[in-house]
């Protein structure tokens, strides 16, 4: 890295004052992708919610949801997820419904900086085909499930600090708009030291 970019990366960090960077987004617009990438260009620890989840179950996410139901999926993913932000300072992914949740919004608002990775519907269902880890897409119709969640869920998730528009282009760029969207944030708004 350069000087000038690891000058913008310690400003960054400065300015999150030990708050997490968490991604918030539907399926496939990247959230674990981008973030775990954030996460090594700012030095900064990276976790996923949805693999947190899978570790202190020992289940996969399908399997939470075959054997427990979705309510229970989502009451382990709100404890999971509020434990992650107290602990604070890293880059957390969230799994699609999490912010959702009232309690989990909330948390994120006390001691986080939200990120909305925002992608068209093309761009989603291109990226989820590949794989059949999502119970909610086991749907004959995954594209029309998809455009339900989006239109339930994108004015949620505009309630994010910051929204990044994500497409067809690599994880390399989209985390460099990220951090650049982020910097742009802090220009504009208060700091943590600043609200003291
Ligand atoms: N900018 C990108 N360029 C190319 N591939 C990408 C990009 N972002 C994500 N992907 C790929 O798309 C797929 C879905 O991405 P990812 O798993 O990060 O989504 P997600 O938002 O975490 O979804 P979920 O809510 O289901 O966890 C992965 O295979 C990932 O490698
Ligand atoms: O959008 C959702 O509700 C989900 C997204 C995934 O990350 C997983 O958390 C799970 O498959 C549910
Ligand atoms: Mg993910």
């Amino acid at each position: 890295m350069n000087a000038v970019a690891e000058a913008i990366d310690l400003k960054l960090r400065e300015k999150l004052g030990g708050r997490s960077i968490v991604f918030v987004g539907l399926m496939g617009a990247g959230k674990t992708a981008i973030g775990r990438k954030v996460a090594q260009m700012l030095g900064m620890p990276f976790i996923d919610s949805d693999q947190e989840i899978e570790s202190v179950s020992r289940l996969t996410v399908p399997d939470l949801f075959e054997l427990y139901g979705e309510p229970e999926f989502r009451s382990l993913e709100r404890r999971v997820i509020a434990r992650l932000i107290e602990e604070g300072g890293r880059v957390v992914s969230t799994g699609g419904g999490a912010f959702m949740n009232e309690d989990t919004r909330a948390a994120i608002a006390a001691n986080g900086v939200s990120i909305w990775l925002k992608a068209d519907l093309d761009v989603l269902m291109e990226r989820v085909v590949k794989n059949r880890n999502r119970p909610l897409l086991k749907n004959p119709d995954p594209r029309a499930v998809m455009q339900r969640l989006m239109k339930d869920r994108y004015p949620v998730y505009a309630l994010a600090d910051v929204t990044v528009p994500t497409r067809a282009e690599s994880k390399e760029v989209i985390a460099a708009e990220a951090i650049a969207a982020l910097a742009a944030y802090f220009d504009g708004s208060k700091t943590v030291k600043d609200d003291a």
